[in-house]
């Protein structure tokens, strides 16, 4: 009998942040963290884990951003999401060079780019162990690529989604401003509502948690983090409709 441990996740959405791209650097991507973060999707592919992921924009452009600095937030949008098709580029670029198989959606049409977005053809090629990145988010001002996580992952049927960020979980307060804020191992979703826990933007939380599509949270800067949350270990914390 082997004992080597099995994933308990079969397919999931991976959602990073862009600002993680960005590493040490102020703006754009650092090449190192890419090329670890290609290294430890392509453990989790080695594994038999369906990957579906979701890039954030955020080291490039935030509409929101650029909206205070005085443009249309609509126009502002349209450049976040092209920021996260940079950054899906990028990212199909070291998943190639990694010898992993990756395709590039985008939500709305890039021609000779990558490829439009399409539900089936996503799922099909899930299942023959392609890595399959979903870009320009949802396709539609005024939502996040938080937002673009669920909607994907509800429609994949993903076993959870995987939000990478900057902090080890969630805290019952921000850890950045709170040094006494305390880590959460698993929360139900309405622990995170009665008590405003900062996860996601609501019209992303409630998607997944209408869908009952668990939500882990870990530290995409930890080495390692990612492999465990796959291995079912105690690391990050876990958001479900469980008590
Ligand atoms: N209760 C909380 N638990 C964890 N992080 C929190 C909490 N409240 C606020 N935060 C902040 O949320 C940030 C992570 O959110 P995330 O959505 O990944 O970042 P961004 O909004 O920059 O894209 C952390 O850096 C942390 O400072
Ligand atoms: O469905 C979407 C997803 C993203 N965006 C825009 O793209 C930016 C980058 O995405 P996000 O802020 O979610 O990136 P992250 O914080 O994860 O790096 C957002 O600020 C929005 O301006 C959008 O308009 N619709």
């Amino acid at each position: 009998m082997s004992t080597n441990p099995k994933p308990t996740l079969r397919r999931i959405l991976l959602k990073l942040s862009g600002e993680a791209l960005m590493g040490e650097e102020g703006f754009g991507i650092d090449p190192k963290v890419l090329d670890r973060m290609a290294q430890e999707i392509k453990e989790l592919v080695e594994q038999g884990v369906q990957v579906g992921l979701v890039i954030g924009g955020g080291n490039i452009f935030r509409g929101e951003g650029l909206a205070k600095a005085g443009m249309n937030r609509v126009v502002g949008d349209h450049m976040g999401m092209l920021a996260t098709v940079i950054n899906g580029l990028a990212m199909r670029d070291a998943l190639h060079r990694a010898y992993v198989n990756a395709r590039l959606m985008s939500a709305f049409p890039l021609n000779g780019v990558c490829d439009n977005y399409n539900w089936a053809e996503a799922i099909s090629l899930l299942k023959s162990g392609r890595v399959v990145i979903f870009s320009a988010g949802t396709g539609n001002p005024f939502f996040t690529t938080d937002s673009a996580a669920c909607l994907r992952g509800v429609e994949i049927e993903a076993d959870a989604v995987l939000k990478g960020t900057k902090v080890d979980g969630v805290y019952s307060d921000d850890p950045m401003k709170n040094p006494d804020a305390v880590k959460h191992d698993q929360l139900s979703y309405q622990d995170v509502l009665e008590n405003e826990l900062k996860v996601m933007d609501l019209a992303a939380f409630t998607l997944a948690r209408d869908h009952k599509l668990p939500i882990m949270v870990f530290n995409m800067n930890k080495p390692g983090a990612l492999r465990r949350v796959i291995m079912g270990e105690s690391e990050g914390t876990l958001i479900s409709n469980a008590e």
